[in-house]
């Protein structure tokens, strides 16, 4: 499979003196605007409140254990098949396994646990200072299906260690998680912890099925008791090492948005008939022609002008020049940008609203000119754009009056969540991640994918997309893909993750923040 690396040096190939005409046309257009070398110096925090954490040390004993535990979750296959399908069967005996691998969690007075839709569950940590507010950890029990015979190196339901890594359907996406945080949790109360805020833990059961059932009667119990959230932290992005080709050093991407979503049928109705006397144009080469026009006519470049600007801006002081000095001035530069990361499918996905034609059905018999001819288009919607414009592009591309368009499902893109120095959430995450790994660059990010989280956006205005999971080149693929994997290290680093981050939620509040912009 091709590494679907950011082929930054690419911009090698364009030549510096047709950089610098551009640059210095557009420079006198804007000629009050301020070039900056580095927008991002300034924002790390000066100093944070004197902490008593507990440090976790885990020993030979433990981490066996830990690893056993793990590789159990990963053997229950959870698998939701479609919206109507999933394997009941295996989501109760995750139900009991949970309740047998983390009994503290399941007996601790300050844990109050709830079963919800079946098989869905909701735990309360009850906090010593009921005025700070409470957040939320979100993870998902269930997973994508997985065949061995799709190319897996191990079956993947038997959590198979190979060379340090564990194999299976789920391990990133998304028990790892869930474990780390009960994993965590467990570990904390055997200590003798009690937190000073009270916080939530929601693991959904059909996640890869829209969470209908699972995130969204979490969403109504938790609305029906007014819960309010400071911030909540679910699945979407990672820790990116090697996969920004030209980023200098790994860097951990804290999804502040995710993009919208639309689910588009287009259809094609004709009167039947024998295929010995067929008409001009069948219902199939009417729909072929509509759906060659959406791919051949891609949504607007719009890079630059949603949270995914953020991204590089704040990427951009590990960058040699000439990319630093781009993405610093993305008020300039971002055309420019926007049209080297269209070339490649993975940064595309960051450009635009994309569209991918995912099911074609027509025809019954082969001298039958068939009556019906239906496509399903996909859409995930740039944070610049909405449903309506999308649905109004996608009319006016098509322009053929003989093809039906219906909106099966869609929503707009995610609001974007606080980054800043005053960001509780954000700068709780990112202190634990540069605690852990003192050399990450940490940058907020745009989660391509949907998550549980956005069924809660009611209850906190902060929703955060992140584990500090590791991907390297090639990694990005085992999502929903083979060989889906995590190495006992970076399972165990998750750990420690939730271990810091519940404890770092207890102060009170954030250091002062300091700033300062390096100008040319
Ligand atoms: C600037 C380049 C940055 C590259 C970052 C790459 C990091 C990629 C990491 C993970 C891939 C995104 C996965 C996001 C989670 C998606 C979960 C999912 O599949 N959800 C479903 C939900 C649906 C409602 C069933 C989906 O189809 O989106
Ligand atoms: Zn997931
Ligand atoms: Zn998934």
């Amino acid at each position: 499979m091709t590494e679907p690396k950011i082929k930054i040096w690419k911009f090698l190939k364009i030549t510096v003196s047709s950089l610098l005409i551009t640059a210095l046309a557009l420079f006198t257009a804007a000629a009050i605007r301020t070039l900056s070398l580095d927008v991002n110096v300034g924002l790390q925090l000066a100093r944070w409140e004197k902490s008593n954490n507990i440090s976790l040390v885990i020993d030979q004993h433990q981490r066996e254990e830990l690893l056993a535990r793990f590789k159990e979750a990963v053997r229950i296959p959870t698998v939701s098949f479609s919206d109507t399908e999933s394997n009941t069967t295996a989501l109760r005996q995750f139900d009991s396994f949970l309740r047998k691998a983390f009994p503290k969690v399941f007996s601790s007075s300050l844990v109050h646990h709830e079963l919800v839709a079946n098989y869905s569950h909701l735990f309360r940590v009850q906090g010593s200072q009921p005025k700070l507010v409470p957040y939320l950890l979100l993870a998902h029990i269930d997973v994508v299906p997985a065949k061995e015979s799709d190319g897996w190196e191990a079956p993947p339901f038997a959590a198979k260690e190979i060379d340090d890594f564990i194999y299976g359907r789920g391990t990133i996406d998304d028990k790892c998680s869930l474990m780390g945080i009960l994993q965590a949790l467990e570990y904390l109360l055997i200590r003798g912890y009690a937190p000073r805020r009270g916080f939530y833990i929601g693991l959904g059961h059909d996640e890869e099925a829209r969470g209908f059932n699972g995130a969204m009667n979490i969403v109504r119990v938790m609305k029906e008791r007014g819960v309010k959230l400071s911030f909540i932290l679910d699945e979407g992005m990672a820790v990116v090492d090697g996969v920004i080709s030209g980023l200098d050093g790994p860097a951990a991407l804290i999804g502040i948005s995710e993009k919208g979503s639309a689910n588009v049928k287009l259809s094609v109705s004709m009167a039947p008939g024998h295929s010995s006397m067929p008409p001009r144009e069948s219902s199939i080469g009417i729909l072929a022609a509509a759906v060659k026009r959406l791919e051949d006519n891609p949504m607007p470049r719009l890079f630059g002008y949603g949270a995914e600007r953020e991204t590089f801006e704040h990427l951009a002081h590990k960058f040699g020049l000439p990319l630093k000095f781009i993405m610093s001035n993305l008020w300039l530069f971002s055309p420019l940008l926007g049209r080297v990361l269209e070339r490649k499918p993975l940064t595309n996905a960051f450009v635009r609203t994309t569209t991918a034609v995912t099911m074609f059905n027509a025809g019954v018999k082969v001298n039958i000119i068939p009556s019906l001819a239906e496509a399903h288009v996909n859409l995930r919607i740039h944070s610049a754009h909405s449903l309506q414009e999308v649905l109004d592009f996608i009319q006016d591309t098509v322009g053929d009056e003989r093809v039906k368009i219906e909106l099966i499902d869609g929503f707009d893109p995610l609001p974007i969540s606080s980054s800043d120095e005053q960001s509780f959430g954000f700068q709780i995450i990112k202190k634990t991640v540069l605690d852990m790994f003192p050399t990450l660059t940490v940058a907020p990010g745009i989660c391509i994918g949907n998550t549980d989280s956005r069924h809660f956006k009611d209850l906190a205005s902060d929703i955060y997309r992140f584990a500090p999971v590791w991907f390297k080149p090639g990694d990005v693929q085992r999502f929903h893909g083979i060989n889906e994997r995590i190495s006992k290290k970076n399972y165990e680093e998750l750990i420690v993750f939730y271990f810091n981050l519940i404890q770092n939620c207890d102060i009170q509040k954030l250091p002062e923040p300091h700033t300062s912009v390096h100008e040319l």
